[in-house]
């Protein structure tokens, strides 16, 4: 059976990157508006009530007033890519590797998680459930991404100022992420959240430095690592690297898309600092490898069909 998909935001970044994908799907037929029309509110509504699966690809607002559009009558699930309901009632948050394979093949809405909290969650997460990191910790994540994660506004300034090497910004300690970052996690504290930017156009690393001899219980880097690679066991998605020699991680300014990320838990000789690190693509799981990772589930897929992952 093939699954009609409308994207609501194909022209911009992260659309047509989850066009890239689609475009060769046989299993997908793919609703689309003409650049006249894309802004259309008429004919926005009736793509979004014409199609199985509308995929947002637009700011929060716009993705607020998309959904607003959709009949529930009319049977359209929703994959929304923005901000905007990441923490909201009635919407299934959409890590299958957190949330459930099941949870997100069986929901009407979906929210795609954001490329930091992609980061920040595949490594925490786990470990605050097994109970091997404590949830009342006051967590710090340091991040850098590919500036394509500004989508077309900040391309276009890295393309006026060529001149920029790296910007770190949300110095006012506040940043959208920060509660869907304590909320997924099952945290009591927000985070401390250090987000950069480099002149590379994607790929990102998040990090999260430990000091685990603070911490007050009997946990090791090795274990850490051990605990995510059972976790996710058997995921095409996700990788646990293992520890051995590592003296650099690199991001590369033009990284080729890459829809998996890999996970890597490093520790010092005395075993009292760690830093757990994430290596990904805020286009790719950060945001339409994600999302084509949700489609698939919705469709009765294999989740990896049409990811481009590394062998
Ligand atoms: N870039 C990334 O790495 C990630 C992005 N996201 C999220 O995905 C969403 C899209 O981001 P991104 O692709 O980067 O942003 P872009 O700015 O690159 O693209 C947004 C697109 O939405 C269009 N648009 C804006 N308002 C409307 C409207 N009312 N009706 C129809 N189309 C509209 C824009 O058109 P126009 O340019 O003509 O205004 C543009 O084509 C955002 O919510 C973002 O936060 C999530 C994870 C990662
Ligand atoms: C480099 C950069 O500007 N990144 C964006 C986040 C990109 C992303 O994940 O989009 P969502 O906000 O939809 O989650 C920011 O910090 O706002």
């Amino acid at each position: 059976m093939t699954t009609t998909v409308f994207i609501d935001g194909a022209a911009g970044t992260t659309g047509l990157e989850i066009l890239g994908r689609l475009q060769d799907r046989a299993e997908f037929a793919l609703l689309t508006l003409d650049d006249a029309r894309r802004k259309d509110p008429a004919a926005r509504r009736e793509a979004l009530n014409d199609c199985d699966v509308a995929i947002l690809c637009l700011p929060d607002d716009a993705a607020r007033e998309a959904v607003a559009m959709i009949d529930p009558a009319s049977g359209t699930r929703v994959i929304d890519a923005s901000s905007a309901h990441r923490t909201a009632e009635g919407w299934t948050y959409g890590f299958p590797e957190l949330v459930g394979r099941e949870a997100v093949a069986g929901a009407e809405r979906v929210s795609n998680p954001g490329c930091y909290p992609t980061g920040f969650l595949a490594l925490v997460a786990p470990l605050v459930r097994t109970g091997l990191i404590p949830a009342d910790w006051p967590y710090t994540v340091n991040a850098v991404s590919g500036y394509s994660g500004g989508g077309n506004a900040l391309i276009d300034r890295f393309a006026r100022e060529p001149d920029i090497a790296f910007r770190t910004y949300a110095l006012d300690l506040e940043h959208k992420h920060r509660a869907e970052m304590k909320i997924h996690a099952g945290l009591e504290h927000g985070v401390i959240f250090a987000p950069s930017v480099v002149a590379a156009y994607r790929g990102m690393v998040v990090e999260v430095p430990l000091h685990l001899g603070a911490m007050d219980r009997e946990t090791t880097a090795d274990r850490l690592r051990d605990a995510l690679r059972e976790y996710y066991a058997g995921s095409r998605v996700v990788r646990v690297r293992e520890g051995g020699d590592l003296s650099e991680l690199l991001l590369h300014a033009d990284q080729p898309a890459n829809d998996g990320m890999e996970l890597h838990v490093r520790g010092n000789a005395e075993g009292y600092h760690a830093r757990l690190i994430a290596v990904l693509d805020n286009l790719g799981k950060g945001a339409s490898g994600a999302a084509i990772q949700s489609l698939n589930l919705m469709s009765g897929l294999d989740e990896t069909a049409g990811l481009r992952l590394s062998a």
